[in-house]
């Protein structure tokens, strides 16, 4: 199974790695006819202003809507997580629009640029999940057909929509390799 990671700029590096270390190959996505035989795609956290502008122009921005009608699997942390909201609190910079969210943008304040937490996810069971937010987003709230996962001090921070899913950290920054694992089990439902 191959996972594509989106590599215009951001965190793309480490995603690549995760997978690698998840034992599935993964791919830098620069180009709209790479994303023909992967599998799954990642976007990466890094700035989702610069990050949609690029897809739009590589002919990125269309080519991924289609996949993701038929059965793409997508995984957006941080960044990419505000590229998959159907709603950006204040902006109308390009998107994907793909999941029934309202998200905020640098969400937890200045005063907490970055920071890490311990979030309970029942669905992993096990241990807790540590968290490094940069700048992040949250989710403010959700549609019907979005499953929240986690959240700190009541703020979604995972959610997943049938084949997507989002984060507002970035997991790719740890060791703990559980949301990687959750996203290729998610490609092979
Ligand atoms: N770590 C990140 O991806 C930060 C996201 C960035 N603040 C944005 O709005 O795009």
């Amino acid at each position: 199974m191959k996972v594509g990671v989106l590599a215009l700029q951001g965190a793309f590096r480490e995603h690549r790695w995760m997978l690698e270390r998840c034992g599935v190959e993964a791919v830098e996505i620069r180009k709209p006819q790479e994303l023909d035989d992967v599998a799954g795609l990642i976007i990466p956290g890094g700035e989702s202003t610069t990050i949609g502008k690029l897809m739009i122009e590589w002919g990125l921005m269309d080519k991924i809507k289609e996949r993701a009608a038929n059965g793409l699997a997508i995984y957006g942390t941080c960044a990419g997580m505000i590229l998959l909201a159907k709603d950006i609190i204040g902006s109308d910079q390009p998107r994907l629009g793909l999941m029934d969210t309202v998200v905020r943008r640098n969400a937890f304040g200045r005063q907490r640029e970055s920071f890490e937490a311990d979030l309970n996810v029942p669905e992993f069971g096990g241990k807790p999940v540590r968290a490094v937010f940069i700048r992040a987003p949250y989710i403010e709230s959700v549609g019907p057909a979005v499953q929240v996962l986690a959240t700190v001090n009541d703020k979604i921070v995972i959610a997943r929509q049938g084949k997507f899913l989002a984060t507002a950290f970035h997991p790719e920054l740890t060791d703990d390799d559980r949301i990687h694992q959750y996203f290729i089990k998610m490609i092979q439902e």
